[in-house]
């Protein structure tokens, strides 16, 4: 079977540079999903893939064939798309077919596959229907069944379940995974949203600016982000960021600022001492911020931040809770998220509350570029 390998991929619009060096190479039957802000070139690394959009430079290979100037019929790629391409004049068994029937495919076999792949994605009642006759979740179930009746080399994704609401697009990840288990294939979904990447990805590749941050498996991008943009754009609600100085102080390595003096801990500051007197971004995820007394390690003045209560969200979990460093602590105000796995009674509005940060786990980025003194090419880990 196939994977992709695709190296140095660049596309220029004029003088813009859409997709800036792109690498990476896929499992044989790996989902790979490309996730980042709108326009930082997901789309058009795709549009490459699938021959759609010719590369101003790099290659694209599925297994042992180049296939970087191939023509997209020539490709073997079934793709779906964000609007799902359907054809509004024919039938349902009109578009599952149409891919069959353009590649010349036996009239039995058309006749067997298409009402398989109706079954599958729950769509088999309405075979004589015209597209304006269904919902959005229907017609996205059309396009997920011409995809399945293909046999493609490659499978392609362009954000297809934007257009469904909350609970249609939960079930439609399921049916996407169903038809992935099935295939095998190496697949390239595109989204931008992280935690659809989380949910469907064997590995994620983080875009930023046309370039690929960080490729990994969702517990990889969160636990270990090689820079703050990876940090922050995966996770909700996003990690806090404090921008401050590391110290050198008797040995101790103290991250100073933001009316804060933390002490990290051994497991950290033996990996960062070459630091000292560097500013620095101190990121800290939101459930690593503790109440005192539930906290699972000792809460001193060394792990302690002060923060009054500005909102309190409760959550299907426990809650959510904005706050914001007091006013007197000798900085200007930050505002920060916790999240609890109980509920932070409505009492705790204004108040000021001592949390418990576990040092332990923080994250810590080089203030001027971004990237991680932890994890990555200039980290240890
Ligand atoms: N045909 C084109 N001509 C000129 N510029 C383009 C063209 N297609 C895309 N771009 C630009 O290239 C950049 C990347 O676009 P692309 O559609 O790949 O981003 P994206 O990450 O998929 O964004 P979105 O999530 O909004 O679809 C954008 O700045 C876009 O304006």
């Amino acid at each position: 079977m196939t994977a992709i390998a695709v190296d140095n991929l660049v596309k220029e619009f004029g003088d813009k540079r859409a997709v800036d060096g792109v690498g990476f190479t896929t499992g044989e039957s790996e989902l790979l999903v490309l996730v980042g802000p709108s326009g930082c070139g997901k789309t058009t690394t795709l549009r490459m893939l699938a021959g759609l959009e010719p590369v101003s430079s790099g290659t694209i290979r599925f297994g042992d064939r180049e296939v970087t100037d191939v023509r997209p019929r020539d490709r073997s790629i079934a793709m779906v798309f964000q609007d799902y391409a359907i054809l509004p004049h024919l039938t349902v068994f009109e578009n599952i077919a149409y891919g069959l029937r353009s590649r010349r495919t036996p009239r039995a076999v058309v006749k067997d596959k298409v009402p398989e792949a109706a079954r599958t994605f729950r769509i088999d009642h309405l075979l004589d229907r015209k597209p304006r006759q269904l919902s959005g979740g229907e017609r996205q179930r059309v396009a997920l069944s011409r995809s399945m009746v293909r046999d493609a080399d490659l499978y392609l994704y362009d954000e297809p379940l934007s257009n469904l609401d909350a609970q249609l697009r939960y079930s439609a990840r399921e049916d996407i995974l169903t038809l992935h288990r099935r295939k095998k294939r190496p697949t390239i979904y595109v989204t931008h949203d992280q935690s659809e990447a989380m949910a469907l990805g064997d590995r994620i590749a983080v875009m930023n600016a046309g370039r690929i941050q960080q490729i990994g498996t969702g517990e990889e991008l969160y636990e270990r982000p090689v820079n703050r943009f990876v940090a922050f754009f995966i996770g909700t609600p996003s990690i806090n960021l404090f921008t401050m100085e590391l110290k050198n102080v008797d040995g101790d390595m103290v991250a100073s600022g933001c009316g804060l003096d933390l002490r990290l801990p051994e497991s950290i500051a033996h990996r960062i001492r070459a630091y000292a007197g560097r500013k620095i971004e101190l990121g800290v995820r939101p459930e690593h911020l503790h109440v005192p007394r539930m906290a699972p390690f000792d809460v001193t003045e060394d792990n302690t931040i002060h923060g009054v209560v500005t909102v309190i969200e409760p959550s299907a979990t426990g809650s959510t809770v904005y706050l914001s460093t007091p006013e007197e602590a000798g900085a200007e105000p930050q505002d920060f998220t916790a999240t609890f796995k109980v509920r932070m009674p409505a009492s705790y509005l204004d108040q000021e509350v001592p949390l418990g940060i576990d040092l332990e786990k923080v994250h810590l980025f080089d203030a001027e570029t971004g990237d991680s003194l932890l994890h990555g090419p200039q980290g240890k880990g």
